[in-house]
């Protein structure tokens, strides 16, 4: 386990593979920790540095006060990639961990120079939606909204496997600051006219059944971005690196190769 005592937060986060190879950064979805990604690092082509991390108030991060900003977000992973010394890496970021990184590209095009946007959008939701269901956290709990949430994460076939329990579990036992926190983040953030200006290698993608952030949000963020590359994961719902990982390495192992992304 490693953590950075960075001066604003302590920050768990994962280092493996070729330390000197190209870097490759996963940014999680809100609710879940770096264990997002589990399936899909084994797949991943060898000579990558592989970086994951757990945002502000989720997994093994401390977690301060709500509610965070974006900026807080984005500035919390940036301290951490200096730290780490990383430079031009692959950001791959699911749903807000997207929003960060598009917030990322866009303030410090130093640290990224590719971007996959999972199931992410430069805007989601509206502040109404994402305050109801901030209050309905705070009167009833995370553990309130898991049942209904899995019914958007995950596409029909893999609710029906035993593996959904585990995911259930991971959001009800969140941290309410972390959630509700990160929940008012994404009320603040429209990144339609930064991302706009982005001018890197981008990949969306999406999953068919993705009951927070469908198809047609996803590509309307990615079609901002000349040159933007969009792939849709059939069956597959919000999180479909854990319901898909082999379609998902597949989609993630050509950009890199389309993108050079070698040490
Ligand atoms: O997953 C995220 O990071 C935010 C989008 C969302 O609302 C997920 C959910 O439906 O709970």
């Amino acid at each position: 386990m490693q953590i950075a005592d960075l001066s604003a937060l302590k920050i768990h986060y994962t280092d493996e593979g070729d330390p000197n190879g190209a870097p490759i950064v996963f940014a999680n979805s809100l609710g879940t920790d770096l264990r997002l990604w589990d399936k899909l690092v084994p797949l991943l082509p060898a000579g990558l540095r592989i970086i994951r991390y757990d945002k502000r108030g989720h997994g093994l991060t401390q977690a301060t006060p709500a509610p965070y900003s974006m900026g807080t977000l984005i500035r919390d992973v940036e301290t951490l990639l200096d730290h780490l010394q990383v430079k031009d890496a692959l950001f791959v970021g699911l749903s807000i961990g997207g929003m960060i990184g598009q917030g990322l590209a866009v303030k410090r095009p130093d640290l990224v120079r590719a971007l996959v946007i999972s199931n992410s959008a430069a805007k989601m939701g509206t502040a109404e939606m994402w305050n109801t269901r901030i209050a309905n956290c705070r009167e009833n709990g995370v553990g309130s909204i898991a049942g209904v949430t899995m019914e958007r994460w995950f596409g029909k076939r893999f609710r029906a496997t035993p593996e959904l329990e585990a995911w259930q579990n991971m959001l009800s036992r969140q941290d309410l600051e972390g959630y509700t926190g990160c929940c008012a983040a994404i009320a603040g953030t429209d990144f339609y006219t930064p991302t706009s200006g982005l001018r890197l290698p981008v990949l969306g993608i999406a999953g068919t059944e993705d009951g927070s952030s469908p198809p047609d949000l996803v590509r309307e963020t990615i079609d901002l971005v000349p040159g933007s590359k969009f792939e849709m994961i059939r069956g597959a719902g919000h999180l479909p690196c854990v319901e898909d990982p082999e379609e998902y390495a597949r989609i993630l192992k050509d950009f890199i190769k389309e993108t050079g992304h070698v040490h």
